[in-house]
């Protein structure tokens, strides 16, 4: 049997957006109340995707800027990176190109308009506290452009998450083609 595939998947964006839920929401089916992510940690999952098994193995991190230092090593190797943001506050949408930026500098990827993104508006499950419309978010995508996509998402009611996590096996297993390997 030829060996399983394994892609690396890491999850980054501002501080309580909900990363560790949107994770613990997608591998375990559940919401429960979580402490803020202290520097690393990760958790893996087996998918089949095109009848094959893969295991998606996702890096959850702290959005706490004290723990900055600590991504290099994290981001290293990444088939594809997983931006979050919380709909209820306007300047997590805003930093998303910070922390985008930033992981393009220090993965050293030669081609940032290939590499796969998927952007995460969280929480809309508040729809009275929302703050940026579902448009909103898909114009600032088409701004930054690239291989980017994007859903609205919920870790407390579940929206969007089988879906968001279905595009991202895909688009991080077209990362694996040889061809591209040298980028990283
Ligand atoms: N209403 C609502 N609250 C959420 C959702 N996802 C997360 N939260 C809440 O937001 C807070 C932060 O969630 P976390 O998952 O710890 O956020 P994080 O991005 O991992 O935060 P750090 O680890 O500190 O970077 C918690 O109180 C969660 O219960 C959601 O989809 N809807
Ligand atoms: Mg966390």
């Amino acid at each position: 049997m030829a060996p399983r595939k394994v892609v690396k998947i890491v999850i980054i964006g501002e501080k309580s957006v909900g990363k560790t839920s949107i994770l613990k929401r997608y591998v375990d089916q559940r919401f429960v109340p979580l402490k803020p992510t202290i520097g690393v940690d990760f958790v893996n999952k087996d998918v089949m995707v095109n009848d094959k098994m893969v295991t998606l193995q996702l890096w959850d991190t702290s959005g706490q800027e004290r723990f900055r230092s600590l991504e290099i090593s994290y981001y290293r190797g990444a088939d594809c990176c997983i931006l979050v943001f919380d709909v209820t506050n306007e300047k997590t949408l805003h930093e998303l190109k910070m922390w985008r930026e930033d992981f393009i500098d220090k993965t050293g990827v030669q081609n940032p308009d290939q590499f796969p993104f998927v952007v995460l508006g969280n929480k809309v499950d508040e729809p009275e506290n929302r703050k940026v419309t579902e448009r909103a978010a898909t114009n600032f995508i088409k701004e930054i452009g690239g291989n980017i996509f994007y859903f609205d998402t919920s870790a407390k009611d579940a929206t969007n998450i089988e879906e968001a996590f279905a595009t991202v096996s895909r688009i991080s297993l077209q990362n694996l083609i040889p061809s591209d390997s040298q980028r990283k």
